[in-house]
């Protein structure tokens, strides 16, 4: 039997929220830590199915991690794996995954086993070939074990230093990847950009963290980097992990929903992540918006406007525009994401068929989502294909006048185990 949850119709969203610590820097933090000489001490790092995925890897790896209640201690060795267990286990968590195929062709060893990644059946359906035929340009050995261009795949030693090309179009998770790699090699490299590059917001945050963590790159033009090898990252001796600004977006909509105000305590006007710029977003679509240093309250008049834009920048908050769109003036348009179709399921396809099920009029395009705003609500039971957005996205539905159920709403913790009790404790009828 699947397990769902029941939410009853609500009107009102107020109150405090405190975010989980971003997926993206938390996952980018543990493995920047573990490639340190000296202990880091990451504060504020999220515990969730995509961070405890590559807790593990590290610690397969040889890495060491003492918590307490509010910190946790990583330990690595410069990327000299004390143990290196030959199979590592990622689950679906891109943000490992990604990396460590890069990072794990890096620093391969003559002398030791291969390394063999793998993840859980969807993992094995997202796309590496771009990453991996850019590696191999320069060496790297790494087998497919399945599918050729998905994991599970194996690596060993040969990567060297030079000029690396990489297309950009399918997941700016394997420019990222190149990105912390390449500093290790023992020579200099430069890494192109092919292709119209996505999520560029993503690479951003991850040349942000690398100067954090003491590593050089030269932006020769927004499509080249020149990366000096033999770099060492240094331990910032302590970093905070910011809210998670996909997150933010669920309460930013529920503000304007359920009018608010709602102040969303962990990102602030300055933080480092592109889908803080959901907050524009949510403003356009009618509601105000207040920023403060590390939070940003948001409140609604129950009025929602359509919308029609490009969010390539921000896919992940982006979804969170669909829901919303049920309840606009007029019809909204979410463009140019094409690569929904190869994250946690195919986004475009699931979110399309869902928003159906409670009485919406969608278009499904190859790249876009075109969704009118509902006249007459159904109740559905939503099903959520093992997709932690999925599900919080559609908690959304419970602002309509007949609420809704979402199946398996515990898929939220890859990246947000408390979302369903933080939903209830904020959003009341
Ligand atoms: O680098 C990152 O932390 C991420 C990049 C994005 O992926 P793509 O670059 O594949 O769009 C995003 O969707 C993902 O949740 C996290
Ligand atoms: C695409 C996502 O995850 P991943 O890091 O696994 O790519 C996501 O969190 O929306």
């Amino acid at each position: 039997m699947v397990n769902s949850i029941h939410l009853e119709p609500r009107q009102h969203c107020r109150g405090s929220v405190t975010l989980p610590g971003s997926k993206s820097i938390a996952n980018r933090a543990l493995l920047m830590a573990a490639l340190c000489q000296t202990p880091v001490t990451l504060h504020n790092l999220l515990v969730s199915d995509d961070t405890s995925r590559m807790r593990e890897a590290l610690l397969a790896l040889g890495v060491s991690f003492k918590d307490d209640e509010l910190t946790t201690q990583v330990e690595g060795f410069g990327g000299h794996w004390r143990q290196a267990s030959s199979e590592l286990y990622l689950g679906n968590a891109g943000t490992a995954m990604r990396p460590l195929i890069a990072v794990l062709s890096a620093t391969a060893k003559e002398e030791q086993a291969p390394i063999v990644l793998k993840g859980d059946a969807r993992m094995h359906e997202r796309p590496v070939q771009h990453l991996v035929d850019a590696l191999q340009m320069q060496g790297a050995s790494i087998d497919y074990l399945g599918e050729p261009g998905f994991p599970p795949l194996s690596i060993s030693q040969g990567l060297a230093p030079g000029k690396f090309e990489i297309d950009g179009s399918v997941s700016s998770q394997f420019i990222s990847a190149l990105l912390m790699a390449l500093p290790l090699l023992p020579g200099n490299s430069t890494l192109t950009l092919k292709g119209e590059v996505v999520s560029r917001p993503y690479i951003n945050l991850t040349l942000q963290m690398l100067a954090d963590f003491g590593i050089l790159v030269k932006e020769l033009s927004p499509q080249c980097y020149a990366i000096a090898g033999k770099q060492v990252y240094q331990s910032p001796g302590e970093y905070w992990v910011e809210g998670d600004a996909s997150a933010a977006s669920y309460w930013m909509a529920a503000a304007l929903l359920g009018r608010g105000p709602v102040e969303i305590i962990g990102i602030g006007e300055k933080s480092i992540q592109g889908d803080k710029r959901f907050a524009e977003v949510i403003e356009q679509m009618g509601a105000s918006v207040a920023y403060q240093n590390n939070s940003i309250t948001v409140s609604g008049t129950g009025i929602v406007k359509g919308i029609d834009q490009d969010f390539n920048d921000i896919p992940d908050a982006a979804m969170t525009v669909a829901p919303l769109a049920l309840f606009a003036d007029k019809p909204t348009t979410i463009r140019n994401v094409a690569n929904w179709r190869v994250k946690e399921t195919d986004r475009l396809y699931a979110m399309a068929t869902e928003l159906r099920k409670l009485g919406a009029i969608v278009e499904e395009g190859r790249d876009y989502l075109r969704v009118e705003p509902i006249k007459n609500w159904q109740h559905a039971c939503i099903d959520t294909y093992d997709d932690h957005r999925m599900a919080m996205c559609f908690s959304l539905a419970a602002f309509s006048p007949t609420g809704v159920t979402i199946n398996d709403p515990d898929c939220c913790a890859k990246t947000y185990p408390n979302y369903f009790s933080e939903f209830s404790r904020l959003c009341h009828s």
